[in-house]
């Protein structure tokens, strides 16, 4: 199947407990492009999981809007969430463990999580021994996942994960507690999907070092996109209501009321130069 793209507009997502609300998204706005892969980061609580489980269809979106391909997730009832999620949509929860069946081969594991989708027509399925081998792991379809190392544990629970050729990959703390040829491993397993089956990935990772190998970085603060990392640089993110967060660091050294010149016919904005500061040569035009 082709990469799904996922478009979330000014998501918002709040949790009710006992009385009292949890704000824990407050206007996402991302997109997510067919065959990208991403890295979703940020401060614990800011937001990562609440926004992976909106994506997988785990949860309506309290405003706002969620799409993946053609699909309205707030639109769709809990049985096509449910079918979506075996089918179009590949979820992989944190923790290995959590993916897999302990008793099982994982020859197995993979084929079981097939058989939803092969009741559904018109969805490519591949042996599971091929799957085995895109995520590295050759050889092993008749080992059970106790046999097997962190790392190749990691790897079995994504070839579950992509088992029935999903179009959208999840992945939550995909190399935590791996050492680093753990990581390496399924770092490559993840580039293997993504460039052979074209599968868009979203990973929510506390390992920055990790995200950035995936290309794109956002990093998620305070319930809403608060930067991108592309090629090694930092971007600031203008959200729908016009509004960009800064890092703490920058608006600290900045410090709050900084004032941007804002020119409304270039649609550009700039920090404004400091009071004796020599203007620039576009200043001296403009003046
Ligand atoms: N089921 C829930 N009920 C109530 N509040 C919740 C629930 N899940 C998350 N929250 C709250 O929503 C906010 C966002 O949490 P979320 O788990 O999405 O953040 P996160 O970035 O994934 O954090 P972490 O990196 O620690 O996993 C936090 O304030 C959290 O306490």
């Amino acid at each position: 199947m082709m990469g799904l793209a996922a478009v979330c507009a000014r998501v918002l997502h709040v949790y009710e407990i006992e009385g009292s609300r949890v704000m824990a998204l407050s206007g996402v706005d991302l997109t997510i492009h067919s065959g990208e892969m991403v890295a979703l980061v940020g401060p614990s609580g800011s937001g990562k999981s609440t926004l992976i489980a909106l994506l997988a269809g785990l949860m309506r979106p309290s405003a706002g809007r969620i799409t993946v391909g053609a699909y309205d997730i707030g639109r769709l009832s809990d049985a096509e969430l449910s079918r979506l999620r075996g089918t179009e949509i590949g979820v992989v929860l944190q923790g290995s463990a959590r993916n897999l069946l302990p008793y099982v081969s994982l020859y197995r594991n993979v084929w079981l999580a097939q058989r939803r989708a092969a009741a559904t027509q018109g969805i490519e399925l591949y042996d599971p021994e091929e799957i085995l081998d895109l995520v590295g792991l050759h050889g092993l379809g008749r080992a059970k996942p106790g046999r097997l190392t962190a790392g190749q544990r990691q790897r079995a629970a994504l070839a579950v994960g992509i088992a029935a050729s999903p179009g959208l990959l999840l992945v939550d703390e995909p190399t935590s507690q791996l050492d680093a040829a753990g990581r390496a491993d399924v770092l490559a397993a993840l580039r293997a999907v993504n460039t052979k089956r074209d599968t868009t990935i979203v990973a929510v990772t506390h390992d920055v070092d990790f995200g950035s190998e995936l290309g794109r970085v956002v990093t998620i603060r305070d319930g809403r996109v608060g930067a991108e990392g592309r090629d090694g640089q930092d971007f600031a993110v203008l959200a729908a209501d016009g509004t960009v967060q800064l890092p703490p660091e920058v608006v600290e050294g900045l410090g709050p009321g900084a004032l941007f010149l804002v020119d409304h016919d270039k649609f550009t904005v700039r920090l404004r130069p400091e009071s004796g500061e020599e203007p620039d040569d576009d200043d001296q035009e403009e003046s």
